[in-house]
């Protein structure tokens, strides 16, 4: 697949000698919405930005459609626009005006057919002749991505594009992104919501502390988060788990009632049938069972853990 963007070896450090990236390597492809996630302070919007030639790296390569983001930054930068997380307009603009202005600002001839069609997509056309000040929330936030389209950039990022909007919202967000996507733009868009990244991206990067801790294609994850659990209660505690069960890799609780047996959701066999055989024949009765299974949210923050946890190895 073909890389739109080439991230190598970015780092940041701020001049308060905060290390906000440390050593981040990514590709971006054609057509894709790639969904970067990560906490509060993670170094999301830090890497959005250097991208976009707003934050100076401290080390490493950025290069957006084959130009390099420092020595041919004119040519890097107009391929990209760019949402940014918190709602900057001039109050008193027209909304149209705000869009021509946009495209303007990267040299590009004045194109009315092209700022009509972004408008309309976005449901802003009736309202073009409003200034920014009388648009609700919403529909200010949509003026912010006209503004980014305004030029017709080849990628998109989106900075917490949901962040503080309601549910409906959110929604029309969604699928405002998924249309874009089908207009040929690719997305990058960042947010700490699991259900966004689950809902909307083709590939998810989980990124804290500075670093990208995995990037996977979404589908693969989710496969891979086909894991299930069984829980199993016991009538009567369980001082360890009976040798005859050894092949099923139970774990017992540190209350001694509750075996886990962890499986496969997407194999033809799971092993349950054959397992509750065996428990029946060592003897052991069950007060109850219940399924579980593993969700982006476990993974997510199991990731985060063992990121910290690696990390705090590292440093002692
Ligand atoms: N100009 C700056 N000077 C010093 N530190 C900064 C600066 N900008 C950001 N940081 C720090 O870098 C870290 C990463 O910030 P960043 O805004 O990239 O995180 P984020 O993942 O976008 O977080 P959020 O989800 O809260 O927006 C934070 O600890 C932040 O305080």
């Amino acid at each position: 697949m073909t890389a739109i963007i080439s991230i190598k070896g970015l780092e940041k450090t701020y001049a308060d000698g905060f290390e906000a990236l440390k050593g981040v390597d990514l590709d971006i492809h054609e057509g894709e919405i790639l969904a970067l996630l990560g906490p509060n302070g993670a170094g999301k919007t830090t890497l959005i930005s250097t991208v976009c030639g707003l934050v100076t790296p401290s080390a490493g390569q950025i290069s957006v459609g084959g130009h390099d983001i420092a020595s041919e930054f004119r040519a890097a930068r107009s391929l990209i626009g760019l949402v940014p997380q918190e709602i900057t307009i001039e109050p008193f603009e027209k909304v149209i005006n705000t869009v021509r202005f946009s495209r303007g600002l990267f040299g590009k001839r004045r194109d009315d057919a092209h700022i009509e069609k972004v408008l309309r997509s976005l449901s802003l056309w009736e309202k073009r002749n409003n200034r920014n000040q009388e648009l609700s929330g919403g529909m200010k936030r949509r003026v912010l991505i006209a503004k980014a389209l305004s030029h017709e950039p080849r990628v998109l990022f989106l900075d917490e594009p949901t962040a503080g909007v309601d549910v409906t919202l959110r929604r029309e967000m969604w699928e405002l992104v998924r249309q874009l996507r089908a207009d040929g733009v690719i997305i990058i868009l960042t947010t700490h919501y699991i259900e966004e990244a689950e809902e909307m991206a083709d590939r998810i990067g989980v990124i804290d502390h500075g670093r990208l801790l995995l990037v996977e294609e979404k589908q693969k994850l989710l496969h891979q988060l086909g894991r299930k659990e069984l829980l199993l209660e016991l009538a009567e505690p369980l001082d360890e788990v009976p040798g005859s069960l050894a092949e099923y890799d139970l774990e017992l609780s540190d209350d001694r009632l509750h075996l886990t047996y962890e499986f496969d959701a997407h194999a033809e066999r799971t092993g349950m049938t054959r397992l509750m055989g065996a428990i029946s024949e060592a003897g052991l009765s069950l007060k109850d069972l219940s399924t579980r299974q593993s969700s982006l949210e476990d993974v997510f923050l199991k990731l985060v853990q063992d990121g910290r946890a690696t990390a705090e190895e590292g440093a002692e």
